[in-house]
C-alpha cells in the first residue's frame, strides 16, 4: 500500500533531514540568498503513477517520466524552485539558472539510489519564434522545475527525495515534518486506473484535404530545392463529457508501447503527455546516447506481413534520405561537443506497437564541462522534427503549419545536480485540458512524398495518444 509504506518511510528520515535544513540555514545565512537543500531516501518501491494519481488536484505541478521496460518510473510532485525560460537562448540561461542552484546546495543522496539528489523536470517549446495561440499558456517556452517531492523507481529499488528552499531566516524546523505530513495527507486508498471513455468523436483541427494541399505545396518547394526536408504537422482534437483521467491515460501509454518514454508535464489546470519512440539525448556517466529516428511504415497483422514491410521500408530510397539526414546532423552537432561520435553505418528497424521506424543510434563521450543541456541545444531541432536546411524548414512551418506546436515535438526529460539527464523528443502526444484534448503527430516530408500517405502515417502516430483517451478511428 503506497501511502503507508511511502509515508512511513519519509516520517523516519526527517530528522536527517531537519539536520540538513538547519545546515543549509546556516550556509544561507554566509552567503545571504536562499540555498536548496535536497535529502533522499530509500523506500519500497511502490508505484510513482500511483502517487502521480493521488495528487490529482493537490498541486500545480505535476511530472511523470518513465521507461516501461527499464523498469523506470518517477513522479515528482509541487515546486521547491523553478525558472521561465523565453526566446533561442532558453536552454543557456534554463542551465545558468540551474547550475547556480545546485552549486551551494546541501545535497544528502546515496548515489546508488534512482533519480537521488535534486531532480529537475524540464520542457521546451519546439520553436521559440512560432506564432503563439494561447492554447500553450501555462507551457513556457523553456521550463525547468525542481520538485518538492520526488518518489522513483527502477526496478525494484526506490528512492524519495524531498527538496526546498532554505532562506537566511527560514526556520528550518518541522520544514520535513511538514512535508512528511503534506505527502502522508495525499496519499489517499489504494489506485486504479478506469477505463477510458470509448470512441469519442476525432474533430479536425485542419480538414485533412487542407493539410494535404499543405504538404503538396511542401513538396513542390522541396521539388524547386528551396529545401531539403521538412516535417508538417497536424492537431486532431477530442472533447469528452467528463474530465480526462490523466493517469489513467498513462497507465494506458506504458502497458501499450512499453518501449517508449511515457511522460506527463501538468501545470495549473493543463496536462501534456505522451508515449515517445524518441530518444533525444541522454547523459550517464560521460556517455551521450541520441537516436536517428526518421522514415516510417505500418506493421503487418502477420509475422510475414510485418517482415515484407519492415524490408521494404529498409529499402525505401525516400525512407533512407530522410534518415540519412537526420543522422548526418546528429554526428555533426555532436562532433562539437564529444570526444568521439560512433554510429553504424545503415539503420535498423525500430518497431514499436503499430508503427515501425528506421533508427541508426549515435553515441559519443561528453568533452569537459558539459552538460545534457548543452546537447539539447546543440540537437534540436533534429531533421526528425524540424527539417533541412533547419531555419528554412522553420521558417517554412511557421508560415504554412497552421498550428501552435507548443511543447510537441521539443525536448522535454530530466536533468540532475551534476548536469547528467535524459531528453526525449515530445511525439505521440497530446495536451489535455480537463474535457478537451489536442493530439499532434508530423510527419516527415522530401520531394518524393505523397501527401495521402503521409495522411495515413499521421494517423498511426495519432494512434497511441487516441487510444490512451479514447478517442474513436
Ligand atoms: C514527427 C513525428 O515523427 C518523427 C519521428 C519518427 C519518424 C518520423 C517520420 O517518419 O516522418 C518523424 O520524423 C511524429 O511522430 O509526430
Amino acid at each position: 500500500m503506497i501511502h503507508v509504506r511511502v509515508a512511513t518511510a519519509a516520517l523516519r528520515h526527517v530528522r536527517r533531514m531537519e539536520e540538513m535544513a538547519e545546515l543549509a540555514r546556516q550556509r544561507a545565512r554566509q552567503l545571504g540568498r536562499p540555498v536548496l537543500v535536497s535529502v533522499s531516501a530509500p523506500v519500497s518501491p511502490d508505484d510513482p503513477l500511483a502517487l502521480f494519481a493521488r495528487a490529482v488536484g493537490a498541486t500545480h505541478n505535476r511530472f511523470f517520466w518513465s521507461q516501461p521496460s527499464q523498469g523506470l518510473a518517477v513522479t515528482g510532485l509541487g515546486a521547491a524552485w523553478e525558472i521561465a525560460a523565453s526566446g533561442e537562448g532558453r536552454f543557456v540561461s534554463a542551465a545558468a539558472a540551474w547550475r547556480d542552484l545546485v552549486a551551494h546546495a546541501c545535497i544528502d543522496a546515496d548515489p546508488n539510489l534512482p533519480f537521488a539528489g535534486p531532480v529537475a523536470a524540464a520542457g521546451f517549446a519546439f520553436d521559440p519564434l512560432r506564432p503563439t495561440s494561447g492554447l500553450w499558456a501555462d507551457f513556457p517556452d523553456g521550463l525547468l522545475f525542481l520538485p518538492r517531492m520526488i518518489l522513483a523507481r527502477q526496478g525494484d529499488v526506490a528512492s524519495l527525495t524531498f527538496n526546498g528552499l532554505v532562506g537566511p531566516e527560514t526556520s528550518s524546523v518541522n520544514l520535513y515534518l511538514s512535508a512528511a505530513r503534506r505527502l502522508r495527507d495525499l496519499l489517499g486508498g489504494p489506485w486504479r486506473a478506469a477505463h477510458p471513455a470509448e470512441a469519442l468523436p476525432v474533430e479536425e483541427a485542419l480538414p485533412a484535404s487542407t493539410w494535404r494541399t499543405i504538404v503538396a505545396e511542401a513538396v513542390a518547394d522541396l521539388r524547386a530545392a528551396k529545401m531539403e526536408k521538412v516535417v508538417l504537422a497536424r492537431e486532431v482534437r477530442l472533447q469528452s463529457a467528463q474530465d480526462f483521467d490523466i493517469p489513467a491515460a498513462l497507465e494506458r501509454l506504458r502497458n501499450e508501447y512499453p518501449d517508449t518514454f511515457v511522460f506527463a508535464v501538468a501545470r495549473g489546470g493543463r496536462a501534456f503527455l505522451g508515449a515517445s519512440p524518441e530518444r533525444l539525448v541522454s547523459l550517464r556517466g560521460g556517455v551521450v546516447a541520441a537516436s536517428g529516428l526518421a522514415g516510417s511504415m505500418a506493421r503487418g497483422a502477420t509475422p510475414d506481413e510485418d517482415a515484407r514491410l519492415g524490408a521494404a521500408l529498409l529499402n525505401s530510397e525516400k525512407d533512407r534520405r530522410e534518415h540519412a539526414l537526420v543522422v548526418t546532423m546528429i554526428r555533426s552537432a555532436l562532433g562539437n561537443l564529444c570526444s568521439h561520435v560512433e554510429a553504424p553505418s545503415e539503420p535498423v528497424l525500430m518497431k514499436v506497437r503499430n508503427i515501425q521506424h528506421l533508427f541508426t543510434p549515435v553515441t559519443g563521450r561528453i568533452a569537459g564541462g558539459r552538460s545534457v543541456l548543452d546537447l539539447v541545444a546543440a540537437l534540436h531541432p533534429t531533421p526528425a522534427v524540424g527539417g533541412k536546411p533547419n531555419d528554412v524548414a522553420l521558417e517554412w512551418i511557421r508560415a504554412n503549419e497552421r498550428m501552435d506546436r507548443g511543447w510537441y515535438a521539443g525536448p522535454v526529460g530530466w536533468l540532475d545536480a551534476r548536469g547528467e539527464g535524459e531528453f526525449a523528443v515530445a511525439l505521440r502526444s497530446a495536451l489535455v485540458s480537463k474535457r478537451e484534448a489536442a493530439l499532434f503527430a508530423g510527419c516527415g516530408i522530401v520531394s518524393g512524398s505523397d501527401p495521402a500517405r503521409e495522411e495515413q502515417e499521421s494517423q498511426l502516430k495519432l494512434r497511441p495518444m487516441l487510444s490512451a483517451l479514447g478517442g474513436g478511428a
